[in-house]
C-alpha cells in the first residue's frame, strides 16, 4: 500500500526550480532513502512533505488524505513526523524528560483524567519505551547537554518516535557522527525497519546502500530514477549523474 504519494511538486526560488515536477510514491513499511547530489533539492523536497514549506503546486498525499496544504503540527498528529536537522533538544533537561515531553504533546490533555502520581508514571513509562527503542535506557537520567553528539542523535529519533509516527522523515541522520556513532544509528535504524516506514535523506552510500529497501535519485529537482538498491547501483543514468564509478 502507497502511504506517501507526491505528484507533479514544483518549488521555484525566482528563477531556480528547486523541485521541478517531482513524483514519489513510498510504500508502507519501506525504508525509501533519496540520494542526489549536493543542490539537487533534497532538504527543500523534505520541507515540503513535512509542512514546513509551501510547494508552489502539486500534491502531497498521505495515507490517501490530500495534505498538502495542511500545516506541520497537523502533519505530526496524523502520522508524519520529521527528524534530524530540526528538533530542538532541550539541553539541560535529562533524556526521560525530552521525550517525556513529546509523549505529552502528542497526549495533549489525554493524562489530565489521571491521578498527579499516576499520569507522571504512565508518561515516564511511554517515555522509556522509546528510549529503550533507541538503545538510550540507560541514559534516561543523563541531560541532553552532557550527551555525546552520537546520542544526542539517537535522543532526538526517541523524540520524534514518541509522537508515534506512521512515517518517519529522516533529514540526513548520520551527518557529523564518526565511525562507532555512525554505526550504532545504522543498526538502530535497521531495528526500526518494519516498525515505522521511513523516508531518509543520507550522504553516507554506504549506509543508505545497506539500509534501503527503495532508493529514488533526485537530480536537478527530479527523481530520475527509483528502485531496489541492485538496480540503481546498476543504473547506468544514476551512474553517469551521481554515484560515480568509484562509488559503485
Ligand atoms: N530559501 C532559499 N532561497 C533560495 N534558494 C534556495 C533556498 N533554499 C534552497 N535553495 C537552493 O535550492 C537548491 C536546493 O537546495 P537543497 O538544500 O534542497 O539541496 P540538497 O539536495 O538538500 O543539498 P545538500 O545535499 O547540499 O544538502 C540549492 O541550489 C539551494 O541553494
Amino acid at each position: 500500500m502507497t502511504l506517501l504519494a507526491v505528484r507533479d511538486l514544483r518549488k521555484s526560488y525566482g528563477a531556480l526550480a528547486v523541485t521541478d515536477g517531482l513524483s514519489l510514491d513510498v510504500a508502507e513499511g519501506e525504508l525509501h532513502a533519496i540520494i542526489g547530489p549536493n543542490g539537487a533539492g533534497k532538504t527543500t523536497l523534505i520541507a515540503q512533505l513535512s509542512g514546513q514549506l509551501a510547494p508552489d503546486s502539486g500534491s502531497v498525499t498521505f495515507d490517501g488524505t490530500d495534505i498538502t496544504r495542511t500545516d506541520m503540527a497537523s502533519r505530526v498528529r496524523a502520522g508524519l513526523a520529521r527528524s534530524f536537522q530540526i528538533t530542538t533538544l532541550m539541553p539541560a533537561m535529562t533524556a526521560l524528560e525530552n521525550v517525556a515531553l513529546a509523549v505529552q504533546g502528542r497526549s495533549g490533555s489525554s493524562f489530565r483524567f489521571w491521578r498527579p502520581v499516576a499520569a507522571e508514571a504512565a508518561l515516564n513509562d511511554q517515555a522509556m519505551t522509546c528510549l529503550a527503542q533507541v538503545g538510550l535506557a540507560d541514559r534516561a537520567d543523563r541531560p541532553a547537554a552532557a550527551m555525546s553528539h552520537g546520542e544526542k542523535r539517537q535522543l532526538e529519533l526517541a523524540v520524534a518516535l514518541a509522537c508515534r509516527p506512521r512515517l518517519l522523515l529522516l533529514d540526513e541522520p548520520l551527518a557529523g557522527t564518526g565511525p562507532q556513532e555512525a554505526e550504532r544509528l545504522v543498526a538502530l535504524l535497521e531495528a526500526l525497519k518494519g516498525q515505522v516506514t521511513m523516508v531518509l535523506i543520507e550522504h553516507d552510500m554506504a549506509a543508505v546502500f545497506a539500509l534501503a529497501d527503495r532508493i529514488s535519485v533526485l537530480v536537478y529537482g527530479q527523481i530520475v530514477a527509483s528502485g531496489g538498491p541492485e538496480e540503481i547501483r546498476q543504473d547506468p543514468a544514476v551512474r553517469a549523474a551521481y554515484l560515480g564509478e568509484e562509488a559503485c
